[in-house]
């Protein structure tokens, strides 16, 4: 296990909107500690992927620091595991070969590569499936392979980008279950990008809500609501709202700006 720590950080792109320099956010601070579930929540646009790229060691910070048990984030490393929205599976591969080949720099011993996928298909319940090959899942299937094989690379902390984005409402549903227990299971720490208020109140210990233009963390809430969460829980109903009125104001405020007079929202 392992924490991450996220100090005054800030991302500036040199090649931003009309050529000129653009900052996504600054003095971002946030510790995530070990174990803990944290999502980031904002309106598009305000960086919510870029600073999980940058705990994934994907991307660099222009300026503050980021750490994992105090060990400085340059490059992405096998303490860390990421589940993008898109599974990107190797259509040549099977369901098993797909984890496996995860495991490639690992080290690990024929036997040792196998049974660790093989764990991890059956945590995700795919353990009929180690011989299919990835056309022939459904995206709820893919992403299960693909969280399998991020979990078989044993990262102390898990980091995910919207990854149910793409998924109907049902599924969605269902591997919310699955990644927690998973996460009640394996203990590892989790940063977790969505656009979703409800996913985020049902996985969350804290979201991290993010504004934009400037870009910076608006808000940090406790999701003090025991587990399993029900969304018609009254507690639920009520965070859901508090969360929804900030966002609304923050998604209104970037389309005033976009959109200038002919805004017609509140
Ligand atoms: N490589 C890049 N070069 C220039 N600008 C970039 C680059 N990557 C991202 N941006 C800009 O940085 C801002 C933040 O992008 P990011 O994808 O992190 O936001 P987000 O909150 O995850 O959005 P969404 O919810 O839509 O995925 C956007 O305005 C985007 O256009």
């Amino acid at each position: 296990m392992a924490d991450v720590d996220i100090v005054n950080v800030e991302k500036t792109f040199s090649g931003g909107k009309e050529d000129s320099p653009f900052t996504v956010f600054q003095d971002v601070n946030l510790s995530v500690d070990s174990g803990e579930f944290v999502s980031l929540l904002g309106p598009s646009g305000c960086g919510k992927s870029t600073l999980l790229n940058i705990v994934a060691g994907l991307d660099e910070a222009t300026a503050g620091k980021v750490t994992s048990d105090d060990k400085a984030i340059v490059k992405p490393g096998p303490d860390r595991g990421v589940v993008f929205q898109e599974p990107a599976l190797m259509p040549w591969l099977n369901v098993k070969e797909n984890v496996k080949f995860g495991l490639k720099k690992h080290k690990l011993s024929k036997e040792e590569a196998e049974d660790r996928a093989v764990h991890f298909l059956k945590l995700v319940h795919l353990g009929k499936f180690m011989n299919a090959f990835p056309h022939e899942l459904s995206g709820g299937m893919k992403q299960r392979v693909a969280i399998a094989r991020a979990l078989a690379m044993n990262p102390d902390v898990l980091l995910m980008d919207e990854p149910f984005g793409a998924l109907d409402e049902q599924t969605r549903s269902m591997l919310h279950e699955e990644v927690q227990s998973i996460w009640e299971e394996t203990k590892k720490t989790i940063l977790f990008v969505t656009h979703n208020i409800r996913e985020a109140i049902l996985l969350s210990d804290r979201i991290v809500l993010m504004g934009t233009r400037p870009g910076r963390i608006m808000e940090v809430f406790d999701v003090n609501i025991e587990r399993p969460r029900k969304t018609s829980d009254p507690d639920f109903i009520t965070l859901e709202e508090r969360i929804n009125d900030q966002l609304k104001g923050e998604i209104h405020k970037v389309m005033r700006e976009e959109m200038g007079d002919g805004y017609g929202g509140a």
